[in-house]
């Protein structure tokens, strides 16, 4: 059975989002502390892939994630899934909200109930953990009052109660999560597909703006754009894009050409089914169609057979 790599332990949001995106197909999911360790056991090829969480509709992105998927050997999103986020305060049974003194959650989720923390913990010191099931884990070892974690970590820690569910600064929010893998076969596209790609540009004017000239002129619809610092240059960045369609797809393909003649770098990050399935609108001159006629067009031209 294959092994996939999630950022556990047992009671995250990544479990529960490593489970919808291993629903077809038998696997058993291995914990990790960290994202970084969980793609690291997929690059040594210790397991199959890994789930990670890539981006939060209040939050924005999961730098550690960014930074883990590009600073080693290259891998690729081959799915991804949306989760609802909403919290449970978890605490030891007998726990009133007036004796809580610590609360602790992943950095991430803390950041998501800033508002409901300075309301309904005002005075309560406020302790970064590697995930929100460990933040569980560690009120079960009576080392913080309460956690701010996801409803599902309950099952995990039945010694725990919820004392506030349904907490949310914002209604509605999403964390968008990825299935990665080493390079391989792609997914075949679907019509409603996205691509990621990171790509670092030289420091010189109009370079953003000619990088991303590409994308719109091929009628590429960009969903997000993020920058990360190189680390060790000062002021440099790596830009991580998301956009419509596949590198199947004729428009990708010609825009990614491009985008590896201008970058200085480019690393494909994947072409995958969106999770919300909304399909690519494609205006016809940037079709399938268009760019095979056009191609043809030229071959005939520098055969000879049209002028
Ligand atoms: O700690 C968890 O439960 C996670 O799965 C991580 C994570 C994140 O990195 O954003 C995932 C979803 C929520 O937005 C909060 C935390």
């Amino acid at each position: 059975m294959p092994q996939i790599a999630y950022l556990g332990p047992a009671g995250t949001f990544t479990e529960q989002a490593t489970r919808s995106l291993t629903g077809d197909f038998d696997a058993e999911l291995v914990p990790c502390e960290t994202v970084p360790l969980a793609l690291a056991a997929v690059r040594r090829g210790d397991v199959l892939a890994a789930g990670v969480p890539v981006e939060n509709s209040v939050e924005g992105s999961v730098n550690a994630t960014l930074d883990a998927l590009t600073e080693d050997e290259p891998l690729v999103a081959v799915q991804e899934a949306l989760l609802p986020i909403q919290f449970d305060l978890l605490v030891r049974p007998g726990t009133e909200l007036a004796a809580i003194r610590t609360v602790t959650s992943h950095p991430h989720a803390l950041a998501q109930v800033r508002n409901w923390l300075a309301e309904n913990l005002p005075n309560a010191e406020v302790r970064a953990a590697s995930s929100t099931a460990a933040g569980a884990a560690a009120v079960a070892a009576g080392e913080s009052d309460a956690a701010i974690s996801a409803p599902v970590a309950l099952e995990h820690y039945p010694s725990l109660e919820r004392l506030v569910g349904g907490i949310a600064d914002v209604r509605d929010a999403v964390t968008r999560f990825l299935l990665v893998r080493r390079p391989g076969k792609l997914p075949e596209p679907t019509g409603a597909d996205r691509t990621s790609l990171c790509a670092v540009i030289s420091d010189e004017v109009g370079t953003l703006a000619d990088m991303l000239a590409e994308l719109s002129l091929r009628g590429i619809n960009l969903s997000r754009i993020e920058s990360r610092p190189l680390k060790d240059r000062f002021g440099e960045y790596r830009f991580f894009l998301d956009f419509d369609g596949h590198v199947a797809d004729a428009r990708i393909g010609d825009a990614l050409t491009a985008l590896r003649r201008r970058c200085s770098t480019v690393r494909f990050l994947g072409s995958y089914p969106k999770a919300d399935r909304s399909p690519a609108s494609v205006r016809p001159s940037a079709s399938e169609q268009a760019f095979l006629a056009s191609a043809q067009w030229v071959e005939d031209v520098r055969a000879g057979r049209l002028a």
